[in-house]
């Protein structure tokens, strides 16, 4: 597994007004937006390209365009659902696939309530958006199933990581074709599960729920 931190004054800006605990949801939302956007660069460096042939006003020339099939997004609900938009600002063209997960506020472990993904992932390359990389029981159950369904690069775009989580993957995910995409690795996970310092719960900020 690889893990990529966008070292970026911009990245670093939205994300410090992200975490601000007075940011309303509103502004959470569009900041989320701008960040993955800047985030989905990064991540999108190895999207695979093939050559064609184009003609411009003055000469016949080669360019690049997406191969087929095209990327597959999956942004991971509800929290990562607020990804989304940024993410195919970049990608207009890839296809879009959900996965419904939520994690047990006692015990930490995911499950998954959702699942609207390709069942044949042969040969693809895959985008999975979730804001928080906390224990990484979500994401590494999450990059499982897309594996087992063919998945053959996966990268996941995460606002924020723990070590915790970033721990888990390597572990869990050694030897499989996944990169970790994300504006910052924070100190360390409290005892409820939260990232320290973080932002938050990620999908109550961005929906505007209570908690
Ligand atoms: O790395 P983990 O410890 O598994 O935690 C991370 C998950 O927790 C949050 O989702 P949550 O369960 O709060 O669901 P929500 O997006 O519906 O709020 C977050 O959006 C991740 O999906
Ligand atoms: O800090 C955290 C950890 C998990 N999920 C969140 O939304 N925030
Ligand atoms: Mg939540």
């Amino acid at each position: 597994m690889r893990i990529h931190v966008a070292d970026h004054p911009l990245v670093a800006h939205k994300l410090s007004t992200l975490r601000d605990e007075r940011t309303d949801s509103p502004t959470f939302r569009r900041l989320a937006d701008e960040l993955v956007t800047l985030l989905a660069y990064e991540a999108t460096r190895d999207v695979r390209t093939e050559p064609v042939d184009i003609t411009t006003p003055v000469t016949a020339t080669t360019g690049v365009r997406l191969t087929h099939p095209r990327p597959l997004v999956v942004p991971i609900l509800r929290a990562g659902l607020g990804m989304l938009e940024g993410m195919t600002r970049l990608l207009p063209t890839a296809e879009v696939g959900f996965l419904g997960m939520i994690r047990d506020e006692d015990t930490l472990q995911p499950s998954t309530y959702a699942t609207r993904i390709p069942g044949d992932l042969s040969g693809r390359q895959v985008y999975v958006l979730d804001p928080m990389l906390a224990t990484g029981g979500t994401l590494v159950a999450a990059i499982n199933e897309l594996i087992s369904r063919g998945a053959d690069d996966v990268t996941a775009i995460c606002l924020l990581a723990a070590p915790e989580g970033v721990g888990l993957m390597e572990r869990e995910l050694s030897g499989t074709p996944v990169t970790v995409v994300t504006a910052a690795v924070d100190e360390r996970l409290n005892e409820a599960g939260f990232i320290v310092p973080g932002l938050g719960d990620a999908g109550d900020r961005m929906y505007g729920t209570a908690g």
